[in-house]
């Protein structure tokens, strides 16, 4: 494969006046969003408040969930503080010089570090974004590396960003799993005998950087995707860019509003529902004259490797059949970064 050029390496895509050919995607108008005349535009995921009544919640959530897969939440109880200090380290790192940047390149294995989309080699053509990924606990060796003198403190934002997240995440799936009529113990977490069900941590961040970009309309920041993970909650900085797609309704804009996260249903939920709720298809497009940061918090429940992902029993029912044999997490990401969009097909029963 040849080098990468240096002034089309990720990092510094900001400064470039042109779209590379290597970046220029061929859309179609089915990859447009509805033009502002269609009645569709005006609906959009709904933003369901937190501090209702549980019942209200569950039943706001569950049909957010049959319909789009997504929702949005206000009064979650993640203070403004830390959305902004997450925001801001996001900023400083993705600032930073490309050099520096790549000395925290994600290894070969590793998870956690700078680099691209993990999906990037689904795709013929590059992808107008950086990340990084936090994993595991390698992330603060990079933080050292990044901020030789600051790196305790975000650190610190990290850690409470994760366990607040962790927090928010398990009461998010209680209710979805409420509104499916079952809880979390009608969960049966398998495991695979002999093992010791090794955690891998149950939830990573990703933070994503789109430089502003020449041409956005031919660009695209991330591809299309569903997250391989139990729910992912994200939160963006005020510039807009995600969209979610539905059969109906074609790609839909998520509108960032200040303190309002996303809630994005993933495959392993799917899965876990028995094909009843979809993980939501999304992407995000980039923009000509403003960069944006987003936080993804990709949880996946308690499953370490090797916990077994199945299809509930309840909610298959005493006649009913189950849509998809179980497999481990680490299996279900091994398919899904072997098949990428046909991962149900390769674990359908029928
Ligand atoms: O930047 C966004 O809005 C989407 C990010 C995302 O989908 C992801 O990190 O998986
Ligand atoms: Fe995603």
């Amino acid at each position: 494969m040849p080098p990468i050029a240096k002034e089309i390496c990720i990092g510094n895509l900001g400064n470039l006046q042109t779209l590379p050919d290597s970046f220029t995607w061929e859309l179609t108008s089915a990859d447009s969003v509805i033009p502002p005349s269609s009645a569709a535009v005006k609906e959009s995921i709904p933003v369901i408040d937190l501090s209702d009544p549980d019942h209200v919640t569950t039943n706001l959530i569950g049909n957010a969930c049959h319909t789009w897969g997504a929702f949005q939440i206000a009064n979650h109880g993640i203070s403004q503080k830390l959305l902004d200090e997450i925001e801001s380290l996001s900023k400083t790192l993705f600032d930073m010089p490309s050099e520096k940047k790549l000395e925290t390149a994600s290894s070969e294995k590793g998870v956690s570090g700078y680099g691209e989309p993990r999906i990037s080699s689904f795709f013929e053509k590059k992808m107008w974004s950086e990340g990084f990924t936090i994993a595991d606990g390698s992330y603060r060796n990079h933080f050292i590396t990044l901020w030789p003198h600051d790196h305790i403190n975000n650190c610190r934002i990290i850690e409470e960003y994760k366990d607040e997240m962790e927090k928010l995440a398990n009461r998010l799936m209680s209710s979805i799993l409420g509104s499916l009529g079952v809880t979390v113990d009608d969960i049966e977490w398998g495991q695979k005998p002999g093992n010791s069900g090794s955690k891998v941590g149950r939830g990573a961040i990703r933070l994503n950087h789109y430089p502003v970009c020449p041409e956005p309309e031919r660009a695209m920041g991330l591809a299309a995707h569903t997250d391989t993970t139990i729910l992912t909650i994200l939160h963006q900085s005020n510039t807009g860019g995600l969209q979610v797609f539905r059969e109906e309704s074609g790609w839909v804009n998520v509108e960032p509003s200040p303190g309002i996260l996303v809630v994005n249903i993933g495959d392993l939920f799917h899965i876990l529902s028995n094909g009843k709720i979809p993980s939501v298809v999304h992407r995000a497009k980039v923009n000509h004259t403003r960069s944006r940061i987003s936080i993804a918090y990709l949880w996946c429940g308690p499953a370490g490797d090797d916990v077994e992902i199945k299809p509930i029993p309840k909610i298959i029912g005493p006649v009913g059949q189950s849509l998809y044999r179980s497999v481990t997490w680490k299996e279900y990401l091994q398919i899904k970064y072997k098949v990428f969009d046909k991962a149900f097909d390769a674990i359908r029963t029928r």
